[in-house]
């Protein structure tokens, strides 16, 4: 169980959100969205250890995760919207690399194998800055194929993938899900992606709340012709 309580976050002179409450229990997603510049990617980071909130907590398992330290870390895979991949290493080594940072070693039979299934088969060896966008993408996002933790937390997934690779993610994350997992991402778009138990949060609104959805979740997309509301810190 995630479980974020009274959570608040300024970045310079705005406050981007305040007393943000959240229950996240295994097999749900949340799908995090708001305009460009509302707090999406701060959220995660505050989500992921990287970020020191201004005030609240975020526990994991009723733990706040700077006290489990590794052990949360370990639980947790990010993927943020850069991807994390390093242009002059290949698909391989860098998987290789992540894999072993997070404390989940992989053979490069099973990385070479991650990077087929997520379409870079004969790929493995070229350095990444190489590679088209989407390719970068798909190089990051084979962590999923390879990590077994539990939470992913996943910065704008679907950017740069052509709907082929849209459809393989969804089939990942739905699986993840399904099997027990949390998700929490981002997206600018509407969420194809069908699993039984969605929350969506909006940090447009002035007060940040949580609407669990119907399946398939949609929510109304931010209008980018709205005044930008500042919620109250
Ligand atoms: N290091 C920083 N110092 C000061 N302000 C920052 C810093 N990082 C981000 N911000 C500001 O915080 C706000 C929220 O940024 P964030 O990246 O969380 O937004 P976002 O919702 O993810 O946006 P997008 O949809 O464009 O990716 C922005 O106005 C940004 O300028």
């Amino acid at each position: 169980m995630l479980e974020v309580s009274a959570l608040s976050c300024r970045r310079g002179e705005r406050c981007l959100f305040s007393a943000l409450d959240l229950q996240l229990a295994p097999g749900q997603l949340l799908h995090l969205q708001g305009s460009n510049g509302s707090g999406k990617t701060t959220l995660l980071r505050a989500l992921c250890g990287l970020l020191h909130p201004d005030a609240g907590q975020i526990r994991w398992h009723g733990e706040p995760i700077e006290r489990l330290a590794e052990d949360y870390y370990r639980d947790l895979l990010y993927l943020g919207h850069l991807n994390g991949i390093k242009g002059d290493l290949t698909g391989l080594e860098n998987l290789r690399i992540a894999c072993r940072l997070s404390g989940q070693p992989a053979s490069d039979g099973a990385i070479a194998g991650a990077l087929a299934r997520i379409g870079l088969g004969g790929f493995e060896d070229l350095p990444c800055r190489m590679l088209s966008q989407g390719q970068k993408k798909r190089v990051a996002l084979a962590r999923l194929l390879l990590s077994k933790a539990p939470l992913w937390i996943l910065d704008e997934p679907f950017s740069a993938l052509d709907l082929g690779a849209v459809a393989l993610l969804d089939e990942l994350i739905r699986v993840h899900v399904e099997d027990g997992g949390l998700v929490v991402l981002t997206t600018h778009q509407a969420l194809t992606l069908a699993v039984g138990q969605q929350l969506n949060l909006n940090l447009d609104a002035t007060t940040p709340s949580l609407v669990p959805s119907l399946v398939p979740a949609l929510m109304p997309g931010p209008d980018p012709a709205a005044t930008i509301m500042e919620p109250a810190c």
